[in-house]
């Protein structure tokens, strides 16, 4: 069997190896030619699959070992017999991360707590649910939008204009779509940026077109009350340098970038190509990945009880590290060339990040009291 990915996927050599030759490509120069005698192709976001893309090579399974499925071109795969496969929820936990550190720093920036803000969530899933789950269990006010789901039968649910109208910090996490009854492309457009709260915050982590980046800049413009915090880009991997400096937080997509995020993806793929091969799945991710990030964090002796929760998400992950360093990036090129190699080159050389046991943390600096809410919201953010 013959196996091209991306060469970003970590782990491959022991997962995949088994299963015969693995070709290793930079993600954006898998095409058709280099696909050659393929029977399995790999992927995270950047290749772009459609089922053209495939026609007249070997390939019967695609895994993309991302959370997002935008990229492929699913009913085009499916009518052409192709298996494909995601990795749902694997990086769910470092963009919560992401969210709750952009949370810190706005409230740092605009001397406001987080706490007593509104947060509305747009997209209820993996991540917006987890998301959802630990501010409540914190005591915020959230307000939850998702359309889907609503029309599932999910109660509690807001519309959009509703939550614009009444968050002051809204967050996204909704998949990428262009077809059919919810479409996010776009979502957050002029008519609905203007809209926004004075002193909104708002957060994109999910996919750079749902929010119309041209009127986002536009509006930042005239509205400098609004901290906007962009981790995904409409153009990407070139970035709008005026957009990001009217952003108060810029990042390269790597709101989902820890490592713990990036092995299990690899691993819940490794687990669909076994099934689609019919043959047991002898590997766990266990047995594999270098030992867990918990125990790493260590509150100084003595935090106050107040400070305790912050120190610790700050220790875990601080987002004002990732907007410094594609900030020095952008300063440094000189074409759009070189800024489109220097996005790649920020996510490729990215540095190892492990997601957090925040319990443990919390309740190491004895704060039984949050550690215990925190535990009855089913946040379990580490093992
Ligand atoms: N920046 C990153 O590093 C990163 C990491 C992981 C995921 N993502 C992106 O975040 C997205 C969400 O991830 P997830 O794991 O929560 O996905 P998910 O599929 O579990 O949840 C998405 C939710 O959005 C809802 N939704 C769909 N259309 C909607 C609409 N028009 N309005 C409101 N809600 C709508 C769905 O019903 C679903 O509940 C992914 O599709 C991916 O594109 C980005
Ligand atoms: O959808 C996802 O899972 C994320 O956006 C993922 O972190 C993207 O990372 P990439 O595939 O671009 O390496």
């Amino acid at each position: 069997m013959h196996i091209v990915a991306d060469e970003n996927i970590p782990l491959l050599d022991e997962f995949f190896g088994e299963f015969g030759r693995l070709t290793r490509l930079p993600g954006r120069l898998i095409d058709q030619t280099a696909l050659g005698d393929a029977d399995v192709l790999l992927v995270r976001s950047v290749t772009r699959v459609s089922a053209g893309m495939l026609a007249g090579t070997p390939v019967r399974f695609v895994g993309t070992c991302t959370i997002g499925t935008d990229h492929l071109d699913l009913p085009g795969l499916a009518a052409a017999g192709i298996e494909v496969a995601s990795a749902p929820g694997c990086n769910a936990r470092g963009v919560v991360e992401y969210v709750l550190s952009c949370l810190l720093t706005f409230a740092e920036q605009s001397a406001t707590p987080w706490q007593d803000r509104t947060v509305g969530i747009i997209g209820v899933g993996e991540v917006g649910g987890r998301l959802a789950a630990v501010l409540q269990a914190l005591g915020v006010k959230t307000l939850l939008c998702d359309p889907p789901q609503a029309s599932q039968g999910r109660e509690g649910l807001v519309e959009l204009d509703e939550l614009i109208a009444h968050s002051d910090v809204i967050s996204c996490h909704v998949p990428l779509t262009c077809e059919g009854p919810h479409p996010t492309w776009h979502l957050l457009d002029a008519r609905r940026l203007e809209s926004l709260r004075p002193g909104t915050w708002l957060i994109n982590s999910s996919r750079g077109p749902v929010i119309d980046n041209q009127a986002l800049s536009a509006v930042l413009g005239q509205r400098p009350d609004l901290l906007v915090a962009l981790d995904v880009w409409e153009t990407e991997p070139l970035v709008d340098p005026a957009l990001a400096a009217r952003c108060r937080l810029a990042t390269p997509h790597i709101a989902g970038y820890s490592l713990d995020g990036k092995l299990r993806g690899t691993a819940q793929i490794y687990q669909a190509l076994c099934r689609f091969l019919d043959r047991p799945a002898s590997l766990a991710l266990e047995q594999l990945a270098p030992r867990s990030g918990a125990g790493q964090w260590q509150l100084e002796p003595g935090t106050p009880p107040d400070w305790a929760l912050t120190r610790a998400l700050r220790l875990v992950y601080d987002v004002r590290d990732d907007d410094a360093r594609l900030r020095a990036m952008l300063n440094r090129v000189q074409d759009e060339q070189e800024s489109r190699e220097g996005f790649d080159r920020l996510r490729k050389e990215y540095p190892l990040r492990r997601e957090c046991n925040l319990l443990r943390v919390v309740t190491a600096a004895s704060e039984p009291q949050l550690a215990r809410r925190l535990l009855a919201a089913g946040f379990d953010l580490g093992g």
